[in-house]
């Protein structure tokens, strides 16, 4: 099912956690379709587990979430995955002694929706060019950057709604940093994409909008222009 005019993401209320300790307060965000959203905050503030529960990694204790006007929430992340969501966790999950081609093959088998195999490589590698020639390298063999971009091309090679990432600046070559920055700014209106990241400076130069999270709760919401000027912003990020 698919609705018009609504948001692609909706996550309202949320609130989960870890055993009997509530990290969530009821966390709201909204990502429009074609909208690139950043979510900061200190270590600790809940934004992996923001992603966690949207994904359905962590079960949501209460709250909504829609998808493209579906409800997922508390469904396994497989059936979530399968509804249009990419996720590259911060973990990454990835498969050392596995190729980049069995990445992608594996994924796709899993989770395309009918696109052909050929065409979604070659959407992938437009994205990251550093990836071309190396599809039959064992992904543990490649660096911390490469590894990260293969996470994200394992993502996409589905052609999600929704594209999810965890701190993919964190552990990688700046200059790498660079290109994953250019593949995310390149998709940039063909999908919705939710970004957690530790660097602000990097959210704030490709975000459409972005929520600062402090203790399991949205303490605030703008675009990086308004978010620049916010003193309490300023003090903690810009200083
Ligand atoms: N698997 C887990 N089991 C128990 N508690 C956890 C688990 N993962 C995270 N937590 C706790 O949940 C809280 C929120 O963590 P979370 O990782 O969501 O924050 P974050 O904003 O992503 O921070 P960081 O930037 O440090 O990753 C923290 O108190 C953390 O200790």
């Amino acid at each position: 099912m698919s609705s018009s005019g609504g948001a692609l993401l909706a996550a309202s209320g949320l609130v989960s956690g870890y055993y009997k300790i509530k990290v969530l307060n009821g966390v709201d965000i909204e990502v429009r379709r074609g909208e690139l959203v950043g979510i900061i905050g200190p270590n600790g503030a809940g934004k992996t587990t923001t992603l966690r529960t949207i994904a359905g990694v962590v079960r949501p204790w209460s709250g909504s979430v829609s998808l493209d006007g579906s409800q997922v929430a508390g469904l396994p992340p497989y059936r979530i995955a399968k509804m249009g969501l990419g996720y590259v966790p911060d973990s990454r999950e990835l498969f050392p002694s596995l190729t980049l081609e069995e990445h992608l093959k594996l994924a796709h088998s899993r989770l395309s929706s009918g696109e052909d195999y050929r065409s979604a490589v070659e959407r992938v590698l437009d994205l990251f060019p550093p990836l071309r020639g190396r599809m039959s390298q064992r992904v543990g063999t490649m660096s911390g950057g490469e590894q990260q971009m293969v996470a994200i091309a394992r993502a996409l090679i589905s052609n999600p709604k929704l594209l999810m990432l965890d701190e993919p600046s964190t552990g990688v070559a700046p200059r790498i940093v660079d290109n994953i920055y250019d593949g995310l700014k390149a998709l940039k209106g063909s999908m919705g994409i939710l970004l957690v990241e530790q660097n602000v400076q990097l959210v704030f130069e490709v975000a459409d909008r972005v929520y600062l999270m402090d203790r399991g709760s949205i303490v605030k919401e703008g675009t990086p222009e308004e978010l620049v000027k916010d003193e309490l912003v300023r003090k903690t990020y810009l200083a």
